[in-house]
Order: structure tokens, then sequence, then C-alpha cells
């Protein structure tokens, strides 16, 4: 389970003007939770993962990740236990090493580095089982160079690599808004099924308001910095995203479509 309580956060513009995204957040993520989260440009989406990974230290409050505080915990240590996947293709994987290279640097993630990591031979084939379940050819790439990857078959490495050593929490900030619709959905179906047959604890922004119904077993929505709707279970089973509108619109008067979008 991870708490977040009480957080603060304010950023501050070189230009000294400041930008408070929390003010007093408070939420919690059940073991094999998987969230999706949508909320406006600007509404803590990222902020919040990157107060997760470690990223951004928030300024008040605690992130207790099973009874244990980790607030102050370093990035790279937690890394250890939380993986995630950016929307930016290019980053997650190293450009210049070969896919094979790559899968296996994510498989000795947080041990000490051997000279042989590069020469992991010993599992290719599950590697290439990993990688053919996608259907885009991978399996049949594996000594080649990730920079000349499409950035769709590079989104599904990062995504396996990502979940290898199966991490207890798994983030995924709008991990296939880069990509064409239909790369976009075996991606997500993939996500889907490794989160599901692994119990991944994980959290997933999208501004695409149907896949946040589609996927997960919880869809909160964040808006300056607060979780406005946290919808689970049968009642996130019934959504659509008619209601999901209507619900936002009659929230608060003062709030408009665009809040969401
Ligand atoms: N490092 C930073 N320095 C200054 N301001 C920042 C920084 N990171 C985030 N912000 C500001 O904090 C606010 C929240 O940003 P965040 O990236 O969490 O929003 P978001 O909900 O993920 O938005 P988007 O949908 O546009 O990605 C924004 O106004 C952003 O400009």
């Amino acid at each position: 389970m991870i708490e977040l309580k009480n957080l603060y956060k304010t950023f501050f513009s070189e230009l000294g003007t400041e930008k408070q995204v929390f003010k007093g957040l408070n939420f919690t993520i059940n073991d094999g939770d998987f969230i999706t989260i949508i909320g406006s440009n600007g509404a803590g989406k990222s902020t919040l993962l990157n107060v997760l990974n470690g990223q951004i230290i928030p300024d008040g409050g605690n992130v207790i990740l099973n009874g244990n505080d980790i607030t102050n915990v370093v990035q790279h240590k937690r890394a250890k236990w939380i993986s995630q996947v950016y929307q930016n293709p290019t980053m997650g994987t190293a450009p210049s090493m070969t896919v094979l290279e790559n899968l296996s640097m994510a498989k000795n993630k947080g041990k000490r580095f051997n000279f042989t990591f590069g020469l992991d031979v010993k599992n290719i084939e599950f590697y290439k089982k990993q990688l053919a379940s996608l259907g885009l050819g991978l399996e049949n790439q594996l000594f080649t160079q990730v920079g000349l990857l499409s950035g769709g078959q590079r989104q599904c490495l990062s995504l396996i690599m990502a979940t290898l050593n199966r991490p207890d929490i798994l983030l995924l900030d709008e991990h296939t808004a880069a990509l064409d619709p239909q790369t976009s959905k075996i991606i997500l179906e993939k996500t889907k099924e490794i989160i599901e047959k692994n119990n991944i604890t994980s959290l997933m922004i999208t501004h695409n308001m149907q896949d946040a119904i589609t996927y997960g077993n919880r869809l909160i929505m964040l808006h300056a910095g607060e979780v406005i709707f946290d919808i689970k279970g049968e009642e996130k089973k019934k959504l659509t995203v008619e209601k999901l509108l209507e619900m936002f619109r009659t929230k608060d008067a003062k709030l408009s479509d665009k809040d969401i979008f």
C-alpha cells in the first residue's frame, strides 16, 4: 500500500512566479490497484508520478510505502521497486545498444555491473517469447540497435523492460500518447495483460477518457492538484465517457469541459 499524506509542492519559475501544485493532497493506492489518471494540463498528474518515483521531493507531507516512510529516498534507490514508461519512446531505452543488450540491462537492473551483461544469451528464448507476444516482429530484431526501431517498437520494448523484474509499482505517463491508434491499442492490451498476470500496482496517466474507463480497476480525476473523482469497482465498470463528462459538469459550475481534455 502507498499512502500520500498531506502533500505539498510548489514550483518556482525562473521569472519568480510560483505554481502551487499540491496543497495538502491525501491519496491511498492499494496493492494491486490499476489506477487510470485523467485531468487537464497542469492538474498535477506527472508531478504525482514524479513524487512517487522520487524525481520530485515534496515540500511537505509524506510518501509511505508499506508502512515505511520513503519521502526522502532518492530516485535511483526507488528504482528497485518502481518502474516507469514515459510518453517519449526515446526515454527508457539506450539507442546505441541492441534490443538484447537493452533487455539484459533491464534484467540486471540494481545488480552490480558485469562485463557479460551484453551477452545474455541464456535468456534469448525467454526474451523472444516476450517480444513475439506483441506481434510487432521485435523477436527477430534482438541484434538491431534500438535507435533504428520505430517509436511503437521502442515503446513496446520499454514496457517489457520496465516489467521484466516485476516492479512493486509501475508508472505509465501517457505511454501510448505518441503512437498511432493501432499500435497504442496493442501496447495498452499488453500493458493490461502484464499488469494483471503479475498483479502489479500501477498508475497510468492518459488524456484518452475511453482508455481511462476501459483499463484499470480505478479511475481518478485530478483537478488543480486535488483528486476530484475516485471511481472504483462496479461503478467504474458502468462508467461511460458521457457519464464522466456529466459528473464533471455537475461537480462544479466553474469547471468546463476543457478542464479534462
Ligand atoms: N520542474 C518544474 N518547474 C516549474 N514548474 C513545474 C515543474 N514541473 C511541473 N511544473 C508546473 O506544475 C504544474 C503541474 O504540472 P504537471 O506536469 O504535473 O501537470 P500534468 O497534469 O501532468 O499536465 P499535462 O497533462 O500537461 O502533462 C504545471 O503548471 C507545470 O507547469
